[in-house]
């Protein structure tokens, strides 16, 4: 089985290759077509789905995977928020959400004000690659859960489906 995944970030690589353990997991540049700091659930959605499609394409006989970040605002509270897609090799698309937390209000702010988590998070805790690591996530859980992990719980949503709906094929 061989795996095109729309990135080259350590966290979400790693995440695809712990859950499918037996399979060839190759990291792609994608476009995700979306903002690179999605902003509703929507687009974050839409960039996981766009991320997985494109990296189908990539291969003539294999799966690909999409896994994208985002923030959402659900009322006036920004939150982290996260989406994987599945494209299969007869183009089945499979799609599962992830973990939301809210966000400090001070982080939010800057967000909102247009910049990108990611370098906000960087600056914010001096650690230059939180992204492909714990993630905000990470940080705002004590380390309780990393973005590794936490992008394993969404493709293990996807293998599950995938696996699923083989059977009742
Ligand atoms: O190379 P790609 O795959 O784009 O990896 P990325 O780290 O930029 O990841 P995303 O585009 O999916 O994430 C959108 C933004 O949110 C940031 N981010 C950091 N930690 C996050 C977390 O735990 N959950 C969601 N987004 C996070 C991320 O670094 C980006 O600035
Ligand atoms: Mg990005």
């Amino acid at each position: 089985m061989k795996i095109i995944i729309g990135t080259y970030n350590q966290a979400k690589m790693n995440a695809v290759k712990d859950v499918f353990s037996e399979a060839e997991v190759i990291g792609a540049d994608v476009d995700s077509k979306v903002d690179s700091q999605p902003r509703t659930d929507e687009e974050t959605l839409a960039g996981a789905i766009n991320r997985a499609k494109a990296s189908r394409m990539q291969i003539e006989d294999g799966y690909g995977i999409g896994l994208e970040g985002g923030v959402m605002l659900i009322g006036d509270q920004l939150h982290l928020c996260n989406w994987g897609a599945l494209v299969t090799p007869d183009h089945q698309l499979f799609v599962a959400s992830g973990a939301r937390i809210p966000l400090p209000d001070s982080i939010a702010e800057l967000v909102m004000n247009g910049r990108e988590l990611g370098d906000v998070m960087k600056e914010w805790t001096k650690l230059k690659d939180i992204r492909h690591h714990q993630g905000a996530i990470g940080i705002f859980t004590n380390e309780w859960v990393s973005r590794k992990e936490m992008f394993i719980h969404v493709v293990k949503l996807l293998a599950g489906q995938l696996a699923y709906y083989a059977k009742s094929e």
